[in-house]
C-alpha cells in the first residue's frame, strides 16, 4: 500500500471571494519504496502540492492520508519521525552552523527521557558525509554559497531518518557533480526502502533517477508512470511548449531531449 496517499484533494490561496484555487480534485499515490518526480511548468502547482502532503498547506477540500491515517489528525511529533520534507525556501536563524543545523533533524527522536545519544551523533556524521559538508560543518549558513547551503539542508532532512521524504527542487543551486552525488543519495535512500518525491525541473534528471513520474500542469496531473512510458515528445509539448525528439540514453534507457526548440517565440 502507498504510504502517502492523496484524494481529491483541493488547494487554493486566499479566503472567501479571493480565493484562488490552484489544484482542484488531485488524486495522487506515492508508490512505496520508490523515486516519484513530480514536474510541470513554473506556476503549476508542484510546491504547493508538496507542502500540501506534508501539512504546511491545509487543503480547502480533500485528505492526505499518511500510512492510512488522515495528516490533519496526526500528532506533531508522529508526523515529524514518519515525513520530512525539504521547502524550495529556506530561512535559518543567523549564524546557525550547517552541523547545529543538521542536528535539529533529530528533534523528533529525542524527548524528556532520551536525550542527545550516541546514535544521534552517528546519524548527523553519516549525513555529513552524504552531503560532502564535512569541511564546512562548524560553517555558518549564512557565510556559505547557495549550493553548499543547500546540501545543509537535504543533510537535514536525511538525518530526520524518515522513511518518507519529500524534496522541493533538491538539486537547483548544485553544480553538475553535487547534483548526481544528490540523485544518486536519492537513489540509494530509496533502494534501502524509503518513498521519496522530489519536485525537479529537469526533466532528463527526472526521467533517469525516478521511478516513477508526476506531469503536472495548471494545477492538474496530466500524466504519471513510468517515465519511459509517459515522456513523449507530445508531452513536452504541452508541458513547455518546446518541441523535441526523443531518444533513449544508450548507456542508462532513460528517455533523452534532443534537438529542443521553443515554440513560444515562434507563434
Ligand atoms: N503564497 C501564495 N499566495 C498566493 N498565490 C500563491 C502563493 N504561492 C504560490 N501561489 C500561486 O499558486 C500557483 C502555484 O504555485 P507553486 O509555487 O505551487 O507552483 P510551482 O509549480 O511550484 O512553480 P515553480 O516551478 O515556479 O516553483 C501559482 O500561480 C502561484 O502564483
Amino acid at each position: 500500500m502507498s504510504p502517502l496517499i492523496a484524494r481529491q484533494l483541493s488547494l487554493s490561496y486566499g479566503r472567501n471571494s479571493a480565493r484562488r484555487t490552484v489544484i482542484e480534485g488531485l488524486d495522487l499515490e506515492l508508490p512505496a519504496g520508490q523515486v516519484t518526480a513530480i514536474v510541470g511548468p513554473n506556476g503549476c502547482g508542484k510546491s504547493t502540492l508538496l507542502a500540501s502532503l506534508a501539512r504546511l498547506h491545509v487543503p480547502h477540500r480533500g485528505t492526505v492520508l499518511l500510512d492510512g491515517r488522515d495528516i490533519q489528525r496526526l500528532p506533531a511529533r508522529d508526523m515529524a519521525q514518519r515525513l520530512a520534507l525539504l521547502p524550495q525556501e529556506t530561512h535559518a536563524p543567523e549564524g546557525l552552523t550547517a552541523a547545529e543545523l543538521i542536528r535539529f533533524g533529530r528533534q523528533p527522536h529525542q524527548s524528556l527521557f532520551k536525550q542527545w545519544s550516541r546514535e544521534d551523533r552517528r546519524v548527523v556524521d553519516e549525513a555529513l558525509t552524504a552531503a560532502d559538508l564535512h569541511e564546512l560543518a562548524d560553517r555558518p549558513l549564512d557565510a556559505m554559497s547557495g549550493g553548499q547551503r543547500q546540501r545543509a539542508w537535504i543533510a537535514m532532512a536525511i538525518a530526520q531518518q524518515t522513511p518518507l521524504l519529500l524534496l522541493d527542487e533538491p538539486t537547483s543551486a548544485l553544480d553538475l557533480g553535487h547534483q548526481l552525488e544528490v540523485f544518486e543519495l536519492i537513489r540509494d535512500l530509496a533502494a534501502s526502502g524509503k518513498t521519496l518525491a522530489m519536485v525537479v525541473h529537469d526533466l532528463v534528471s527526472a526521467c533517469r533517477f525516478a521511478d516513477y513520474l508526476v506531469a503536472m500542469r495548471d494545477g492538474k496531473i496530466v500524466a504519471a508512470g513510468k517515465p519511459s512510458e509517459v515522456v513523449t515528445a507530445e508531452l513536452v509539448r504541452d508541458l513547455y511548449g518546446v518541441e523535441c525528439t526523443l531518444m533513449l540514453d544508450p548507456a542508462t534507457g532513460s528517455p533523452l531531449l534532443t534537438n529542443i526548440r521553443s515554440t513560444r517565440h515562434s507563434r
